[in-house]
């Protein structure tokens, strides 16, 4: 069937495959970008300490703690990718910003360099919450600052060359993280906008396409058959004397009645065919490549599994089916279907009757 619940299946497909093709194009120099960051930091935290032997405590503190922080969580997006590993970055990098920036304060050498690091990592890892994204490009705009800044300490008197690869190796681990950043994002748009695309052709109700679905891929369908020059059979059905479900038990069971008879249509069907509901307790069938007698007999097993699954309130189907004449429009084939699907109620309902 190409109908729905289908499509939630296509689109992790999509998902997934975009997903991979993302990280295979991009995964491999950032992750060299990330490790390299971690390690130049490492060592110089233990330059620092050669230093600086009585701030041994804190520095390892810092430093060790950052450094593990950032492969955990490079961990964790690559395992929780899209959505989780973009909350995570916002709240990692969002926390670090905000050390760094106290850390400004503290520091007498280094301040300016401190303050613009922390400044535009905050705003990096904000921007995505912000609902403009021209912040977002304002905050990895602001990233590049702290290397120009670096270059304005190096002429100045003070910290030494170190100093500045260590924080570029920040500016590093950034760059691979806002990677990741964006790749969730992406990939929160591309799920999105593929749920919205699915919800507007498919019957909210049962989950079989609706009638704006139903139009494009009964028209592809034909498109296939008459290149294959394969057959293809239409069939209408229709519930009977549905209102007096209503009438008697009430919306709600006949809203049941109605998702347990998309399901046993689904469940007698093939992968390739199509089914929509047009509306009320109208639905169509599309069985491309089966002939009039095997359709019949797909209508057969349809009326009957519609009656059993709903054998506590005892409601039949009446169909119609037409087989394509391979030049009638999709709107004459089902106009013949549907006058079929009425001489069948003529008859006396619950029976399937084959146009002429
Ligand atoms: N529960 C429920 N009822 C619906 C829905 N859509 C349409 N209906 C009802 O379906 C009923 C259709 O009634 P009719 O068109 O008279 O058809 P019928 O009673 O099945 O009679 P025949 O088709 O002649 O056998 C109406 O009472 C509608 O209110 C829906 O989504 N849920």
């Amino acid at each position: 069937m190409t109908a729905s619940p289908k499509p939630e299946a296509v689109a992790r497909d999509e998902y997934e495959g975009l997903v991979t093709e993302l990280v295979a194009t991009y995964e491999r120099p950032y992750r060299a970008l990330l490790l390299a960051g971690v390690v130049i930091f490492l060592a110089f935290g233990l330059r620092e300490i050669a230093i600086y032997g009585d701030r041994a405590g804190p520095v390892l503190l810092m430093r060790g703690g950052f450094a593990a922080g950032l492969l955990l969580l490079a961990l964790l997006a690559r395992r929780f990718r899209g959505e989780a590993a973009l909350w995570l970055g916002v709240a990692y990098l969002g926390l670090f910003a905000t050390g760094i920036c106290a850390t400004a304060a503290l520091s007498p050498n280094g301040w300016v360099m401190h303050a613009l690091a922390g400044l535009s990592m905050l705003v990096v890892a904000f921007g995505p919450l912000w609902p403009r994204p021209r912040l977002f490009v304002a905050g990895t705009v602001a990233l590049l600052l702290p290397p120009l800044a670096m270059l304005w300490l190096i002429a100045a008197p003070g910290p030494t060359w170190l100093d500045y690869v260590s924080y570029l190796s920040v500016a590093a681990c950034v760059a691979y993280l806002l990677f990741r950043l964006s790749q969730g994002l992406s990939i929160r748009d591309y799920r999105l906008r593929r749920e919205l695309l699915r919800r507007a052709d498919s019957d909210a109700l049962t989950g079989v396409l609706n009638r704006a679905g139903w139009g494009s891929r009964a028209e592809q369908l034909m498109d296939v058959a008459r290149q294959s020059a394969l057959p293809l059979v239409m069939l209408y059905l229709d519930l009977d004397h549905f209102k007096q479900v209503n009438d008697r038990y009430g919306h709600a069971t006949g809203d049941e009645v109605l998702e347990r008879a998309a399901l046993a249509i689904r469940s007698t069907l093939r992968e390739q065919d199509l089914v929509a509901r047009l509306g009320g307790e109208e639905f169509v069938v599309m069985l491309p490549g089966a002939s009039i007698e095997q359709a019949l007999a797909v209508a057969e097993r349809i009326r009957l599994r519609v009656s059993e699954a709903n054998a506590a309130v005892r409601i039949t189907l009446s169909g119609g089916l037409a087989a394509w004449d391979r030049v009638e429009s999709l709107d004459d084939l089902m106009h013949r279907a549907d006058l079929a699907m009425i001489e069948a109620k003529r008859a006396g309902r619950n029976r399937v009757v084959a146009a002429d």
